[in-house]
C-alpha cells in the first residue's frame, strides 16, 4: 500500500458507459471538492498525447475493450499521488472494470470506503451514448463499438459489484431519473460516510 494515500478517502464510482458516473462525479467535485479521476480520461489523455503508448491504447479503445490492467492502474496511482496532499477524497470513475482490477488496485493503493453503483437500463445507456455520440467526438461513442462496451461492462464489470456488495460498500443508485434527481441519492450516500 502507498504510504503518501494511506488515509485517502477513496470512493469507486461503477457502471455501463453512459450510465451517468461522468456527470455525477461532475457534481460531487462541486459539492464536496473531490478530485475526479476518470479512467477513461486519463486514458484518452496518453491517446490525445500522440505516444506510442496511447497509440496501442486507441485500438484497444477502438475496439471497446479492456486496456493492460498495470497501465491504467499506473496512471490512477500516479495522478492520486500528485494530488494526495490536497485532496479530501477521490472519486475513481470507470475502475474498476473487472475484479481482479479491483484487487490490484487495494494492494497498490488501498481499500474504497464506497462503491457508488449508477445503474440505468441497457436501452438507457445505448440511447444516451448515441446522443453523446453526436458531439462528443469519442471514438467509441458508435453503435458498434457501443455494444461491445456493454457486453464487457455485463460480462466482466457487474461482477465488481457483487464482489464489493458483500463487503456492504455498495450503494446502487437508479440513474433513470434526471441529473439532479439521481445527485441528491448520491449525495445521500457521501454523507452517510462522514
Ligand atoms: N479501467 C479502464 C477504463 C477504460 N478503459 C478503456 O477505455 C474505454 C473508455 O472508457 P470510459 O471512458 O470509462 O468509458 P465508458 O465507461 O464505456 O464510457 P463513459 O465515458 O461513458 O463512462 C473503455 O471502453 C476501455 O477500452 C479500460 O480499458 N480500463
Ligand atoms: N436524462 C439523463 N441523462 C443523463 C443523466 N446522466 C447523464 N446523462 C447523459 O448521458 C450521457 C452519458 O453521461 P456520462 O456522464 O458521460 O456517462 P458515463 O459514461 O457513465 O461517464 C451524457 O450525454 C449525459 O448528458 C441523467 O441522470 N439523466
Ligand atoms: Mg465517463
Amino acid at each position: 500500500m502507498s504510504d503518501k494515500l494511506k488515509d485517502a478517502k477513496i470512493i469507486f464510482v461503477v457502471g455501463g458507459p453512459g450510465s451517468g458516473k461522468g456527470t455525477q462525479c461532475e457534481k460531487v467535485v462541486a459539492k464536496y471538492g473531490y478530485t475526479h479521476l476518470s479512467s477513461g480520461d486519463l486514458l484518452r489523455a496518453e491517446v490525445a498525447s500522440g505516444s506510442e503508448r496511447g497509440k496501442q491504447l486507441s485500438a484497444i479503445m477502438q475496439k471497446g475493450e479492456l486496456v493492460p490492467l498495470d497501465t491504467v492502474l499506473d496512471m490512477i496511482k500516479d495522478a492520486m499521488i500528485a494530488k494526495a496532499d490536497v485532496s479530501k477524497g477521490f472519486l475513481i470513475d470507470g475502475y474498476p472494470r473487472e475484479v481482479k482490477q479491483g484487487e490490484e488496485f487495494e494492494k497498490k493503493i488501498g481499500p474504497p470506503s464506497l462503491l457508488l453503483y449508477i445503474d440505468a437500463k441497457a436501452e438507457t445507456m445505448v440511447k444516451r451514448l448515441m446522443k453523446r455520440g453526436e458531439t462528443s467526438g469519442r471514438a467509441d461513442d458508435n453503435e458498434e463499438t457501443i455494444k461491445k462496451r456493454l457486453d464487457l461492462y455485463y460480462k466482466a464489470t457487474e461482477p465488481v459489484i457483487a464482489y464489493y456488495e458483500s463487503r456492504g460498500i455498495v450503494r446502487k443508485i437508479d440513474s433513470e431519473a434526471s441529473v439532479d434527481e439521481v445527485f441528491s441519492h448520491v449525495a445521500k450516500a457521501i454523507d452517510a460516510l462522514k
